[in-house]
């Protein structure tokens, strides 16, 4: 499909919303008003829940927060509900900041846990700060005003809600196409790999977080004027857990999804409440809820992705468009050849009592590869996660560049231009190889939220776009950039994700086994491509199990052995060393 052909779908789809109020009856004007309202927390939720991963069940708080903040100022106080409009956004999102600096370093189902507990707290306040009206409410909220028409009728307030729906979809559709989005559809990969690539973690879930806040205080907004009244009960957990079914429901990560999941929840649950007591005589409102329960489980069994990404699975994949070309990103000065790049002096790390690395000390000089190997439980990875700040030291110190990079963030070091690929390949599966790469460019591009919400980014974008392309066609894999990463070999998937730190413009490329796992012909492809690098001035730590490959590869080893550094030197002494072949290659030398 081309880009114009979805450019004329969605202005079709963007008529029809238009035209609605002229072919609809009042009663589906209003069914459509509250649509377009739960598909802004819900295309909040996407973003939080379905792009980064963290699942919220407390969005109905920040939806009540923004619709108290408006009944307040308007109601309470005779202002504007436009500046009802801009209290509730700040208020929410700094609630949404505050909440997230508290609780976005848990991990996984304790963050949740904690989503429950504020989304608990918040709405219980509602109920019982007395000048906020406790369980009564807020009545005689007044309809929103542009100019001196007030939206009284629904017919009024439905353009006004379904311009922020589209106006939501454009900014989240262009934020996840950025260079801030790219690293939130990575945060499903884990830290770990997020901030490899030279990204804050945290920074980014927060952002997330604040995000999808946003929308929702909109929401918050537009409903209280909508409804005129304001209580707690429309802000309780169990909305927030109906939020998260419209987003689930429409498809994790879709943002169409979120209408799509809103429309659906909303009309089911209509359905349910005029078909019911048809089917079941005396059907009462629990038993309404236990057939909307029921009709989920089966959709988690049945159709778990989701609507949207099940249809589009019969759908013309979009013709990417190359965008034009740009000026060529920064570039870093590569040290002199042989000068000394990364130094670790008498490096320790202990797990209790196990000393994993024992007081190891070496040097990787510029424009060679070096290789450590050791026998399983040597301590190599360790080593690894410790010169990447993957793992703290205990004792010991690693200098990078010139520089001590003790007690520094993996992002931190990732920054200052080490560059890292993982045993267990780490991509993400449903981003093409060009999206994959791209997020290599991170620490050298700048572009943050507004500017890619906005699509102020174009020239960067494009630098990004065409520095991916040339790292994949120097690793050889520029014959197909919008293939989706997960459809390639494991081969291939290695060196993909070489392409993809050499897109960081590293000065020293750091790879964990980066044969395990192929077969002998990709084996000998991939040390090619690095005789390349090196031949190119790149610095290389290569960690690996293969000892044919890394003898034939690099220019010194450094042997581990229980921790400690059993060995160093060049290939051929390393071979011949009698500790060595003790420890580990017997077998072949
Ligand atoms: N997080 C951890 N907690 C406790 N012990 C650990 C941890 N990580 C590693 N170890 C232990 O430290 C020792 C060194 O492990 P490490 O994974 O670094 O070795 P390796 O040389 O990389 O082995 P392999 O080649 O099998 O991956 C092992 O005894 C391992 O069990």
């Amino acid at each position: 499909m081309k880009k114009s052909q979805i450019y004329l779908i969605a202005l079709a789809a963007v008529l029809c919303v238009a035209a609605a109020p002229f072919v609809l009856s009042a009663f589906s004007l209003t069914l459509l008003n509250f649509i377009g309202i739960y598909s802004l927390v819900a295309i909040g939720l996407v973003l939080v829940t379905g792009v980064t991963g963290i699942v919220s069940f407390g969005q109905a708080a920040f939806v009540g927060i923004a619709a108290y903040a408006t009944a307040w100022t308007t109601a309470l106080n005779g202002y504007s509900p436009w500046l009802g409009l801009i209290l509730g956004v700040i208020l929410t999102c700094s609630v949404a900041g505050l909440l997230g600096l508290a609780t976005l370093r848990l991990k996984g189902h304790f963050l949740s846990l904690s989503t429950i507990a504020w989304g608990l707290a918040i709405a219980y306040l509602f109920g019982n700060v007395p000048w906020l009206g406790q369980h009564n409410g807020i009545s005689s909220v007044p309809p929103i005003s542009i100019g001196s028409v007030k939206l009284m009728e629904s017919w009024q307030i439905y353009y006004l809600i379904w311009a922020f729906v589209v106006a939501a979809v454009v900014l989240a559709y262009n934020l996840l196409n950025s260079r801030v989005g790219r690293a939130m559809r990575t945060l499903r990969g884990g830290d770990t790999l997020v901030e490899s690539l030279g990204v804050n973690a945290f920074r980014i879930k927060l952002i997330s977080f604040i995000v999808a806040a946003l929308p929702a205080a909109v929401s918050g907004w537009l409903y209280a004027h909508l409804s005129r009244f304001v209580s707690p009960v429309p802000f309780e957990a169990g909305m927030s857990i109906e939020y998260l079914m419209m987003a689930m429901i429409g498809g994790h990560g879709s943002i169409i999804g979120a209408i799509v999941g809103a429309s659906f929840v909303t009309l089911l649950k209509n359905s349910i409440q005029d078909y019911l007591p048809l089917l079941v005589k005396g059907a009462s409102g629990q038993l309404e809820i236990v057939a909307f329960a029921a009709l989920f489980i089966l959709f988690l069994q049945r159709a778990r992705q989701g609507v949207v990404p099940y249809v589009r699975r019969y759908l013309p994949r979009p013709i990417p468009v190359t965008p034009p070309k740009a000026a060529e990103l920064p570039r870093r000065i590569q040290p002199a050849p042989g000068t000394v790049l990364l130094d670790a002096s008498q490096v320790e790390r202990r797990f209790g009592g196990l000393v994993a690395v024992n007081q190891v000390s070496f040097d990787v000089r510029a424009g060679e590869i070096l290789g450590l190997i050791g026998p399983n439980g040597a301590g190599k990875t360790t080593m690894f996660n410790l010169l990447t700040g993957a793992l703290k030291l205990s004792a010991g110190e690693i200098s990078f560049a010139g520089k001590s990079v003790n007690g520094r963030r993996q992002y931190q070091i990732a920054q200052s231009g080490v560059a890292r690929t993982f045993q267990h390949v780490k991509l993400r599966p449903q981003m093409t190889l060009i999206e994959n790469v791209m997020l290599g460019t991170y620490p050298r591009t700048k572009t943050g939220f507004f500017r890619g919400a906005f699509k102020l980014n174009s020239a960067e974008e494009s630098s990004a776009y065409h520095e991916a392309l040339f790292q994949l066609r120097r690793v050889g894999l520029g014959d197909k950039p919008y293939e989706l990463a997960g459809n390639l070999s494991l081969g291939s998937q290695r060196v993909l994700e070489i392409a993809r730190a050499l897109a960081a413009d590293p000065i020293l490329l750091v790879l964990d086994e980066p044969a395990a796992g192929l077969r002998r012909q990709e084996k000998q492809q991939l040390a090619e491509l690095l005789r390349s690098l090196r031949s190119e001035n790149l610095t290389i730590l290569l960690v690996e199990h293969d000892m044919e490959f890394v003898m034939g590869l690099v220019d010194r080893i450094v042997v581990m052995d229980f921790g400690s550094k059993i060995c160093e030197g060049v290939p051929k002494d390393v071979r011949n060393d009698a500790r060595v072949q003790e420890a580990y290659l017997g077998a072949v030398a």
